[in-house]
């Protein structure tokens, strides 16, 4: 049996840092939602034990690929004699602060727990999952979040479905480049729903980020004579909110053609949930 499942993409609608821990993680405060725009991985289940994973458009050996990773995480963890052949068909630019390999990975863990029959409980599933990325435990919680310690203590929050316009400006900009940087700001105040609702919140990464990169502060500055634009995550993707598809759509159409840009529409649940349910 072949069973295909989606993994969709993440923003980070605002991302604040409020202090480092001593293994140099940072402690977060952020709010995910979830686009409507996903990878899709096709999982048949091998008897032998063996692992494999095949993805298109990427360069990344199977051994590092994180769905790969979280397949043997599962493995070791249950003891299963399963294996798997995993193919993803990859949609979600790499290393845009979409959250890709993050979803991928989440997105295995949940479909190979249910198709290897481990039944293991979400928390479980999540403290997997965070061995492999502080991102992996939203999408494998399903439901938009308000997140704080380095993205895995996560309460669900109900948002507003917007669409969005997002721009991936042609370079990749890498996470740990970032919370590395001596010019990155890491003492925060902390802030609340209420404040993230009266607009008094940023992506403090937004400085750091367009420094090193003109591309992506190309990229934001035309996105602000738009709309209300922000970096996701580490970037390089840019993003802006609009109430209507068609006000999206507009601002699509005249994106400068040297970024690749797409439409999403925001969702509060992950489609993962609602496709795992089709199995029994
Ligand atoms: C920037 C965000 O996308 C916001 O959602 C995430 O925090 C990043 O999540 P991720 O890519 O799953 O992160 P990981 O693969 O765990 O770590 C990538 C790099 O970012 C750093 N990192 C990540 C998360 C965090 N809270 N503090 C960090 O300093 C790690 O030290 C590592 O060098
Ligand atoms: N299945 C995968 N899809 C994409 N990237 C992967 C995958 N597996 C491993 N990687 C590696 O992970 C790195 C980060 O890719 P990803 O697309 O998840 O970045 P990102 O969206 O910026 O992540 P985040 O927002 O979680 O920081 C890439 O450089 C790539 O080499």
């Amino acid at each position: 049996m072949i069973f295909t499942c989606p993994a969709p993409a993440k923003l980070n609608l605002f991302l604040h840092i409020t202090g480092r821990r001593s293994d140099g993680y940072h402690y977060l405060q952020t709010i995910f939602q979830f686009l409507d725009y996903s990878d899709e991985l096709q999982f048949v289940v091998r008897e032998d034990g063996q692992i494999y994973c095949d993805t298109t458009n990427i360069d990344v050996p199977m051994e590092h690929n994180l769905a790969y990773q979280a397949a043997r995480c599962l493995q070791q963890h249950t003891q299963t004699h399963y294996g798997v052949d995993i193919q993803i068909e990859k949609h979600i630019p790499v290393g845009g602060g979409l959250g890709g390999g993050s979803s991928d990975a989440a997105t295995t863990l949940l479909a190979l727990n249910k198709l290897w029959r481990c039944q293991l409980d979400t928390k479980t599933l999540m403290q997997l999952g965070l061995r492999l990325g502080a991102d992996v435990p939203v999408f494998i919680q399903g439901h938009a979040a308000w997140a704080e310690g380095v993205g895995e203590k996560l309460i669900p929050v109900t948002l507003t479905e917007s669409w969005f316009v997002v721009i991936h400006p042609n370079c990749h900009v890498s996470t740990a480049e970032i919370f590395t940087a001596s010019d990155l700001t890491r003492n925060q105040k902390i802030v609340t729903m209420h404040d993230f609702l009266a607009g008094r919140t940023i992506n403090v990464c937004e400085d750091v980020v367009t420094r090193r990169y003109p591309e992506v502060k190309q990229a934001l500055k035309w996105l602000e004579s738009h709309g209300s634009a922000r970096l996701t995550g580490t970037g390089a993707c840019v993003f802006a909110p609009f109430a209507q598809q068609e006000q999206a759509q507009a601002v699509l159409a005249t994106v400068p053609n040297q970024w690749r840009a797409f439409l999403a529409k925001g969702q509060n649940d992950s489609p993962v949930i609602k496709k795992l349910a089709c199995l029994t």
